[in-house]
């Protein structure tokens, strides 16, 4: 970008101010530390980048929002045109309670719903099975039959909001549920809207809420990515997710790197089973945390579009430019949440939301501040919503589209992350693959390592955590406490009882041996999935079927 004669001219007048200006005033005072660096993965961060740290070719490199690579945004106007989606995530208890929070969301101004599932859904399993005693509607809504889904959103019309669901393994049936209850309320089919989150090798890498092995897990995505391009061509079949990898202590280039690898292995996947890249690549999208290092973050989800946008044309030949434009959904960072001084979460908050819009965000969760204790409560959640606002339209952030272009720090940042991360996933090839390496507990032990080593840093005050282990205060934790009462599981296993008494038992056996017979063959589930729940039959159900046809996924299975 810049002419090589005006680099070198720049050069010589760095180390001329090095040696007069800087020199003196070094031996003076000095500098806080030896040595700065981002927030993960101790890449060092110069004292002052200049064009000579940033010179990026402006047309490759860098480019126009919506035209290749996309760095800017995949969008032209970007958040000029529309804000991001506010979509904060919420589900506990019963479908009732969930349903109560969605309508408050709504009217406070959230544009977008995220259902969260307590554990027993998320692994498959009914309400009133063995497996979920105790956690029923805990750390998210219990959903075993239609009869949920429609509570869930009684009174909210599908063909007016999208919705995004955390579903993993048994994403097909809650899909389906989804597609079955707008189909019940009269809403076409290509206009559901939503994202599934569907991303079973983040399970296997991170989150650990797996039921089947990688094989038939990738078949059914596969099924799902199929289905959808045929019937619901604006829902996202997926959101590949560095969130719980950052969650686990990756860096911030792991996250990107290990986050695309796991798309590669799904677009590889679809594309083996016989898909056309550009009929299921656009209805791809992901999903990465924020931090609270502002600047290495706006540099990531640059990097992170940039390269899907390579990888999607040179190595999987996609044509489509909405095959190659990386949307994304922004979490703020779980993890960076302190129980101590809780407050101060909302200004940990507010920055990492600020990192998100500034990287491009289409979607973003505020978290509430007291999410490191509990679930949050109706007025946390609402603060939390309310930093989205103020930086939507007070800021000024959402105004100008990518305003950290051209900024040197960021732009070599942006390369350095980039770079960071194609090594990785270099390595990861060598190694056969995500799943290989995932299998083989290579990509685990990459993150265990740098987890290990940053809490180390933590222990020995060598990174400061405030609140925490510098500007400590004596004082108990005086957060109000969302409870979610035992009764609730009582109440949700009654009521899924009624329904099995009162559904065509014939219609959902039938359903069922279809499943089954499907599983074990190459005929599309989504479909047989879809008839099943609308007879009625439940999550556990369904993914009983599925167990005994397509066995469990244990760590390290080859
Ligand atoms: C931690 C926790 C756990 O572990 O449990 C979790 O996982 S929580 C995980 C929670 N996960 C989530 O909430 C995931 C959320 N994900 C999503 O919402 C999606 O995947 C997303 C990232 C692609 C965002 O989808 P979205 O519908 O909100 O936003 P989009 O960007 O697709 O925009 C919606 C429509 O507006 C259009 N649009 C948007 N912006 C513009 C613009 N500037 N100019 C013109 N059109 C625009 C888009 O083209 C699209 O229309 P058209 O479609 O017609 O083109």
């Amino acid at each position: 970008m810049f002419d090589p004669d005006e680099l070198e001219e720049i050069r010589e007048a760095k180390a001329e101010w090095e040696d007069e200006t800087l020199g003196p005033t070094l031996d003076r005072f000095g500098e806080r530390k030896d040595e700065f660096t981002t927030d993960t993965g101790g890449n060092v961060v110069e004292r002052l980048y200049t064009p000579d740290d940033a010179d990026v070719d402006y047309d490759e490199d860098v480019g126009f929002p919506g035209e290749k690579p996309y760095t800017r945004g995949v969008y032209p106007t970007m958040h000029r045109g529309r804000l991001w989606t506010m979509r904060q995530y919420a589900g506990f208890g019963t479908a009732a309670e969930t349903n109560e929070r969605f309508r408050y969301l709504i009217d406070n101004g959230s544009s977008g719903l995220s259902l969260a599932f307590d554990l027993p859904t998320q692994m498959g399993y009914d309400s009133d099975a063995m497996m979920a005693a105790g956690e029923v509607g805990k750390s998210g809504v219990a959903i075993d039959s239609l009869d949920d889904m429609e509570t869930v959103f009684d009174g909210i019309d599908l063909g007016d909001v999208s919705t995004s669901m955390t579903i993993n393994a048994p994403a097909a049936v809650l899909l389906a549920m989804y597609v079955a209850l707008g189909d019940k309320q009269g809403v076409p089919r290509e206009e559901l809207r939503g994202t599934i989150q569907n991303d079973i090798m983040k399970e296997y890498i991170a989150r650990n809420l797996y039921i089947f092995p990688p094989e038939p897990s990738m078949r059914l995505i596969t099924d799902i990515f199929e289905f959808c391009a045929a019937e619901t061509p604006k829902f996202n079949t997926i959101s590949i997710s560095g969130y719980h990898i950052r969650e686990a202590g990756s860096t911030a280039a792991q996250e990107v790197a290990f986050t695309l690898g796991n798309g590669i292995q799904y677009v590889q996947a679809a594309v083996d089973a016989g898909l056309d890249v550009d009929d299921f690549a656009p209805q791809l999208s992901f999903f990465f945390n924020a931090h609270n290092n502002i600047l290495e973050e706006v540099a990531k989800f640059r990097a992170a579009r940039r390269m899907w946008a390579k990888i999607m044309e040179e190595r999987f030949d996609a044509e489509n430019p909405k095959s190659m434009q990386l949307k994304f959904h922004t979490q703020t960072g779980g993890s960076t949440l302190t129980a101590q001084q809780v407050e101060n979460n909302v200004v940990r908050v507010a920055y990492q939301a600020l990192a998100a819009v500034l990287g491009g965000t289409q979607s973003l969760h505020t978290n509430g501040k007291d999410e490191a204790l509990s679930l949050p409560t109706e007025k946390s959640v609402r603060t939390a919503l309310r930093t989205q606002q103020i930086l939507a339209h007070e800021s000024g952030a959402a105004d100008t589209i990518d305003p950290l272009a051209g900024s040197y720090y960021v732009e070599a940042l942006t390369d350095d992350i980039e770079d960071e991360a194609f090594d990785l996933l270099d390595e990861v090839d060598d190694r056969g693959g995500m799943l290989d390496a995932v299998k083989n507990q290579w990509v685990q032990r990459e993150i265990q390592d740098v987890a290990y080593e940053r809490q180390r840093e933590i222990e020995e005050g060598e990174r400061v955590i405030v609140g925490v282990n510098e500007y400590q205060v004596d004082e108990e934790p005086t957060v109000e406490v969302q409870e979610v009462s035992e009764e609730e599981e009582r109440k949700q296993a009654e009521s899924l009882e009624a329904r099995k008494d009162d559904r065509d038992e014939e219609a959902v056996e039938a359903a069922l041996a279809d499943i089954r017979a499907a599983a074990n063959g190459d005929e599309n589930l989504l479909p047989l999935i879809v008839t099943a729940v609308k007879a009625y039959a439940t999550v556990g159900e369904i993914c009983g079927v599925l167990r005994e046809e397509f066995g469990e996924y244990e760590p390290g299975m080859a």
